[in-house]
């Protein structure tokens, strides 16, 4: 796949009933925030996703590194197709598997580094787990330093660099195995793939799009990146969904 520096990538195509919408979430449709639960979450987004989501059939769904319960409150009262924990959760499977002791031992280490740089934060999301600096930039060397101990520890985890974040999550699943594996079943079949999304974990979500003849869209400048089209900010992909849902 052909990953190039693309400074000004064009605006994606006219909105088309046809798509299969596949939306990341935070830096996509969220502003960051200093903390995984400040974020806030726009009710004109949520009614364009609501009157999108009927338009396409029920194709429209979001792909996140949050968990399925996160993006339900979140989303709320939507309750929307969905993977979750980076394409590891999807609805309608079992449960995930108990996090192993390792993990859990790290989460009491990193909320005691936590303690000690007010603002940094420590996301448990059952399976994975995510070490926030954002809100204390002066954590991260504790967190990384936790983090890469730790994984040594846990083996079938891997490590998720992602914005001043780290997290520890089992090897294997990702955004484009997610996105594949919806395409094969209804209302997504036989639909062109569009995916839009922000950070390194959406171009796998990007290439799977690429991959079955869709359309990938970046938000912001990140490169490189395989996208070939481009929204500046969450605030234009807000913008463009509310546009897109007008009658
Ligand atoms: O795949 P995404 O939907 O983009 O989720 C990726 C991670 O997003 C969240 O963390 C990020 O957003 C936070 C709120 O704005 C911010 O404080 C943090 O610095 C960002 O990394 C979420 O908390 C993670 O669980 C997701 O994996």
């Amino acid at each position: 796949m052909a990953c190039m520096r693309r400074p000004d990538l064009p605006p994606p195509p006219p909105f088309s009933d046809d798509w299969a919408l596949f939306l990341d979430v935070d830096g996509t449709l969220l502003d960051f925030a200093d903390a995984p639960h400040r974020v806030h979450v726009d009710p004109d987004m949520l009614e364009a996703l609501d009157v999108l989501h009927r338009r396409l059939d029920g194709a429209l769904a979001l792909v996140s590194g949050r968990s399925l319960e996160q993006l339900d409150h979140l989303f709320a009262p939507l309750r929307l197709p969905a993977a979750g924990l980076h394409g590891l959760e999807h609805r309608g499977d079992g449960p995930a598997a108990k996090p192993p002791t390792p993990l859990r031992t790290l989460r009491g280490e990193a909320r005691t580094v936590a303690l000690r740089h007010p603002g940094a934060v420590v996301e448990d999301k059952g399976a994975t787990i995510a070490l926030h600096w954002r809100g204390n930039p002066d954590a991260e060397p504790a967190m990384r330093a936790l983090a890469e101990a730790a994984i040594a520890w846990l083996p079938g985890y891997s490590l998720q660099p992602g914005d001043h974040v780290l997290e520890l999550r089992p090897k294997g699943a990702n955004k484009g195995a997610a996105v594949a594996r919806m395409l094969d079943e209804a209302p997504f079949a036989g639909r062109t793939p569009v995916f839009v999304g922000d950070d390194h974990t959406d171009e796998h979500g990007f290439e799977a799009v690429l991959a079955h003849g869709g359309i990938a869209v970046l938000v912001g400048d990140r490169q490189p990146s395989c996208a070939r089209h481009g929204l500046a900010s969450p605030a234009e992909v807000r913008s463009w969904l509310v546009e897109a849902a007008q009658p």
